[in-house]
């Protein structure tokens, strides 16, 4: 059966801005202006759950409404003098910054807060310095005893960048006193005390330690984002809460432990949260209110809605550029196609300035790209130049980008949601929708960190009013498979777990059959020993399964070729809409007629020639842009084949045995993972899914889009976008 790695579920045409509507918009017209007016940061969301403050007033006083006059053009931005450093210089300038942040006056108090309390839940307004200082504070207190202090990040690139940061303050390298452990990247020693990782590693972390028992501390950032993982976290903290302190209440201060173990102090944090929920959920745990932030930010929006966010953005963009003073723009989008044409238009635009306007130096970022090429974000900006960060929301929060001033908030997003089928299973797809007050509030927050910022709002002060608090818990409406897999090896169902919002019975469902579809539990819902397998591969359930199945099809060195280019974090066929038959061209020799998969398995073997052959770092680049790879994939695929091969290991999976160049055993053990996601070819040259209603066309992007095979496996379904 033919494999291709991307499918598209025909579901209604959803228009795209291209370069070329760009093109024919603005010809040769000065990019317009939209019309803007002025509001005053405003913090009434948290008004309502301030209970105990942690310091006294803001460093610098609020704007006002008077600033309303501005109505209809962006005034000049002067900064207020500013007793506090810049964020450039050694160690002893980070030292004096830290000293300047608003936290800094509460530290005290915290510290005892913390000491006193079991659990505590933190508010304080984006770039008060929790996420960086809370963590030293509790070590330099001496707080967390021998035990490490763990801080959850949603996301990769907040605690790499973190890590590093806070190694800084510390005058060390991260690594040593400062660690990160994140998805196929470990860097933490004997030496760690601190460690920023992503939700989703300390989950996998109970898994062999179920009691977290090197942690004394676990600070759970960004909690109001409600991630799947955090939340199952939090669940998990409550019964660890239990066990090590002996108390189930929040001020319990470790009476009566329950084992030697130290007592655990939990530490919710947040800008944006509806914390009375979490205090309710956490025994009414003790809210504390860090007030101030260290630099304002203005808030401007626009008059009327804006029907074509990515050309409203470009305008704003050029607006800021030509009339405001330097300082790096970040502006927020959806998805990496809105990136790409955002970057092209404001390319071209760049090339028509006159040559005494500062240079543009775009900088992309989005998950999918290869954590190397975001890093780049957070390199200096050369003189002369205006950083124009284009980025999804993997920059929304927790992170500084040095150097950003202003932002632009297009109010989109895309939202993961789980479309489940009837017949069992289902899969997660990418919607794109208007964002929320939470988020809006930290994208503004991404100015301001090193002086006063401003943030232009590219929808109406009342479509913000109507916008919701925050996001629906991921636990509501994403695939629920790999967390049930994770908790049934802890001997938990998530049924019975003490969540703070549970999920429908539908996905919970969904997510049994699937499993037991791939064996992972049998009939009355056991976890098997293939399951207990598949849980110790950091993947997606069906690709553990594949892997699983490469041992008796001998085939596991190939299948773990394909498996780690499928779970990098960038796609290895570089596809641009405009170049696609020359792509096609250019990799004619690495197609397979039995798919994407197989022609994966060959791009990998010819590259892998290539660096055997030793023609050096140019010449492999080289080769990769010639034929439309994306060498960043393939050398974070060598990273995570590594830590694949190791994990094969470690379950007695010899990864050296190959199939060689038979096609057979490598698309087979693929269907024992992706049997699900199988589809037959109808009279009218569509597919039907096998399970499911849906009617499927194969990505333009593969090779297999000309042909008509009978039936094919596919490991990603797009949904709702237009065939280009
Ligand atoms: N990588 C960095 N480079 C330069 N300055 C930084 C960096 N990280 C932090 N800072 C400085 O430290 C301040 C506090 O950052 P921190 O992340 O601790 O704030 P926060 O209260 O956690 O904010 P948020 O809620 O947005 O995550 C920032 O405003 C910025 O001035």
């Amino acid at each position: 059966m033919p494999s291709t790695s991307k499918v598209i579920r025909l579901a209604g045409k959803e228009k795209r801005t291209t370069y070329g509507d760009f093109r024919a918009k603005h010809a040769g017209k000065k990019p317009q202006v939209p019309w803007v007016n002025v509001s005053d940061e405003e913090d009434r969301l948290r008004k309502t759950h301030l209970k105990v403050m942690v310091n006294g007033q803001s460093p610098h006083a609020r704007h006002t409404r008077k600033n309303k006059k501005a109505r209809h053009s962006v005034p000049s931005i002067e900064e207020p003098a500013s007793p506090v450093p810049s964020s450039s210089g050694g160690a002893a300038a980070l030292q004096e910054q830290r000293k300047h942040l608003p936290i800094a006056k509460g530290r005290e108090a915290l510290i005892q807060e913390i000491l006193d309390n079991d659990i505590t839940v933190l508010l304080g307004e984006t770039g008060s310095g929790k996420t960086t200082q809370v963590p030293q504070y509790i070590l330099e207190s001496g707080l967390a005893g021998k035990g490490m202090i763990a801080v959850t990040q949603p996301r990769k690139v907040a605690a790499t960048s973190l890590a590093k940061r806070v190694a800084a303050e510390k005058n060390t390298t991260v690594g040593k006193l400062v660690g990160y452990s994140v998805r196929f990247d470990e860097c933490s020693s004997t030496e760690t005390r601190i460690k920023y990782m992503t939700d989703g590693m300390i989950v996998r972390e109970l898994l062999s330690d179920p009691l977290l028992s090197q942690y004394s501390v676990v600070i759970v950032d960004e909690a109001h984002e409600r991630t799947l993982r955090t939340d199952l976290l939090i669940a998990n903290l409550k019964n660890i809460l239990k066990e090590r302190n002996g108390s189930g209440e929040a001020n319990g201060k470790g009476k009566g432990k329950a084992n030697k173990l130290n007592p655990l102090k939990i530490v919710i944090m947040s800008a944006t949260l509806d914390a009375e929920k979490f205090s309710r959920f956490f025994y009414n745990a003790k809210i504390l209110y860090v007030q101030g932030r260290q630099h304002p930010v203005k808030i401007y929006y626009s008059v009327e809605g804006q029907t074509d966010y990515v050309d409203s953005a470009m305008r704003t963009f050029f607006q800021i550029h030509v009339d405001q003073p330097p300082g790096d723009v970040l502006i927020f989008l959806p998805g990496q196609e809105d990136i790409e044409s955002l970057e092209k238009a404001i390319e071209l635009f760049a090339k028509q300035l006159p040559k005494d306007e500062m240079e543009v130096l775009l900088c992309p970022m989005y998950a999918a790209q290869a954590p190397g090429q975001n890093a780049k974000v957070f390199t200096a900006t050369p003189t002369r130049t205006r950083k124009c960060i284009l980025s999804t929301n993997i920059a929304e929060t927790s992170i500084t980008i040095p150097g950003v001033k202003y932002v632009i908030d297009t109010g989109m997003c895309k939202e993961k949601r789980y479309l489940a089928r009837d017949t069992g299973g289902g899969f997660d797809t990418l919607l794109t929708k208007s964002i929320t007050k939470s988020s809006a509030m930290q994208r503004a927050g991404r100015a301001g960190r090193e002086g006063m910022g401003v943030c232009f709002r590219l929808y109406t002060e009342e479509s913000f009013e109507k916008m919701a608090l925050a996001p629906e818990p991921e636990i509501m409406r994403c695939s629920l498979t790999s967390s049930i897999l994770q908790l049934k090896c802890l001997n938990q169902d998530l049924e019975e777990l003490d969540l703070m919002d549970m999920p429908d019975v539908e996905s919970i469902t969904s997510a049994l059959k699937t499993l037991w579809l791939l064996d992972a539990i049998n009939s009355n819902k056991e976890l098997t020993p293939l399951g207990r397998q598949m849980a110790f591969f950091p993947l997606e359930p069906v690709h553990a399964r594949a892997i699983i199945a490469s041992k008796e099809n001998g085939c596991t060195r190939e299948a773990l070729d394909i498996i780690s280019v499928l779970s990098a974090s960038s796609k290895l066929f570089v596809d641009i809409t405009e170049l696609r038959e020359q792509a096609a061209e250019a990799r004619r020799m690495f197609r397979h007629a039995s798919g994407d998969h197989l022609t994966i398995l060959n791009a990998v073997r010819a590259y892998e020639e290539i660096v055997a052959g030793g023609g050096g770092k140019h010449a492999r680049r080289d080769w990769c842009r010639k034929h439309f790879l994306n060498e960043r994939t393939l050398l974070e695929a060598t990273e995570i084949r590594n830590q694949l091969r190791q994990t094969c290991g470690r379950l007695g999976i010899d990864w050296k045995v190959s199939c060689g160049d038979k096609e057979d055993p490598v698309v087979r053990c693929l269907a024992y993972g992706l049997a699900q996601n199988s589809a037959f070819l109808q009279p009218d040259g569509s597919y039907k899914q096998t399970m499911g209603q849906s009617v499927v066309k194969i990505h333009p992007g593969s090779v297999l889009a000309e042909k008509k095979v009978p039936a094919i496996i596919y490991d990603e379904l797009v949904s709702g976008t237009a065939v280009a």
